[in-house]
């Protein structure tokens, strides 16, 4: 078992650069998801570390060898894709032992190692039945299981659960940090689920543009992010952003025609700010008229409530389903300045 470190990767296709120089540590054991929005690199990345893409520039080291230029045969990892790609005419076994087979390993050896993968994914009474007989699930679950018998170092994720329908997602999801606790292999994870990322991870790397833009554990990312990007990306309902401008040392919300405090060390006269608060730390109150409930959504325990600007900017609030105001009334809302953020309106830095 080993950990994972990059040293100023970079990667592109002719002129185009679409990773940045990104300098990461993923340790031994470490579960990591790479998280961030359609095209910011996150599969690029980790097929640079599985040897599928070629690194242009900088180095990637699997434990204390350095594997820049090694064929992704040799670099003792064994990757999990979207689509499974199980050989139709195979029997699951044969599916999971084929590598092995392939690379002349004795059968009873195979057998053993087949076995051993089955019962961790409890996939002992599948064994005889081929892929077309296997629920989207269970395929994976075969996936994953060709990737056990390979004992490699570093797992690999690229989306395995995007072809899943929602509910199977959660079991899967389960499964797989199931799996994790059981065998405690490196495994480097890629979403762009970020409540996958949230669940799974004990490291998130968001990921924009090529870019890093913070590493931590989900709830360092959650409670303490660097920037508006993270703060919005991270936590479900997202983050609301209200636009402000600094007067007088304070935080001037035209929105909400409000001026509030600021604890933190603010730009100049007239600068924009924005101020981050998440959606169940706001509360609707009737006493004031900036704003319209829009639509009320209950989920059961919980409700959103989704209010209007009067430029017809969205907030979102998290209320229980008791509430009672009705929707089309005009409202305000009120929050906390220990539950509230402010980012630099021009850098969308952290204000701290
Ligand atoms: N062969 C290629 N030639 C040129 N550009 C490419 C090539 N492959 C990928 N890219 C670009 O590299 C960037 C990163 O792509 P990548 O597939 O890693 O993104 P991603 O974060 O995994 O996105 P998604 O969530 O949509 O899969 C994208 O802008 C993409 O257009």
């Amino acid at each position: 078992m080993s950990g994972v470190t990059l040293t100023q990767a970079v990667k592109k296709y002719g002129d185009t650069q679409v990773i940045h120089n990104v300098d990461l540590q993923i340790d031994e054991g470490e579960f990591c998801v790479f998280v961030g929005p359609s095209g910011c690199g996150k599969s690029t990345l980790l097929r640079m570390i599985a040897g599928l893409e070629e690194t242009s520039a900088g180095q990637i080291d699997i434990g204390a060898r350095d594997v820049t230029h090694m064929d992704a045969s040799d670099r003792g990892v064994a990757m999990v894709f979207q689509t499974y790609a199980l050989y139709p005419h195979m029997t699951v076994e044969e599916n999971m032992g084929f590598g092995l087979k392939m690379n002349g390993v004795p059968k009873a050896e195979i057998k053993a190692k087949v076995g051993e993968a089955s019962r961790i994914l409890k996939l002992d009474d599948y064994l005889k039945r081929k892929p077309k007989a296997l629920s989207g699930g269970q395929r994976q679950r075969v996936a994953i299981g060709r990737a056990i018998v390979r004992g490699p170092e570093v797992f690999l994720f690229d989306e395995p659960l995007s072809n899943l329908d929602a509910e199977l997602r959660v079991d899967m999801r389960v499964e797989i940090a199931r799996l994790h606790k059981d065998i405690g292999a490196t495994m480097i994870y890629v979403t762009h689920d970020q409540v996958e990322a949230m669940t799974l991870a004990d490291k998130i790397v968001v990921l924009r543009a090529g870019r890093i833009e913070q590493v931590g554990s989900p709830m360092q990312l959650y409670k303490d992010p660097d920037n508006r990007f993270v703060a919005g990306f991270i936590g479900s309902p997202s983050m609301n952003f209200l636009n402000g401008v600094v007067e007088g040392g304070k935080v001037r919300i035209p929105d909400l025609n409000r001026v509030i405090e600021a604890n933190v060390t603010l730009p100049g006269e007239g600068k924009p700010v924005l101020v981050g608060v998440r959606p169940q730390h706001i509360r609707v109150s009737e006493q004031g008229d900036d704003l319209t409930l829009d639509i009320r959504e209950r989920l059961g325990g919980v409700a959103y409530d989704y209010l209007l600007t009067k430029n017809g900017d969205k907030i979102t609030v998290e209320t229980d389903s008791d509430e009672e105001i009705d929707e089309g009334s005009t409202v305000t809302i009120e929050f906390d300045l220990e539950n509230t953020m402010f980012f630099d309106g021009e850098t969308e830095q952290r204000l701290r």
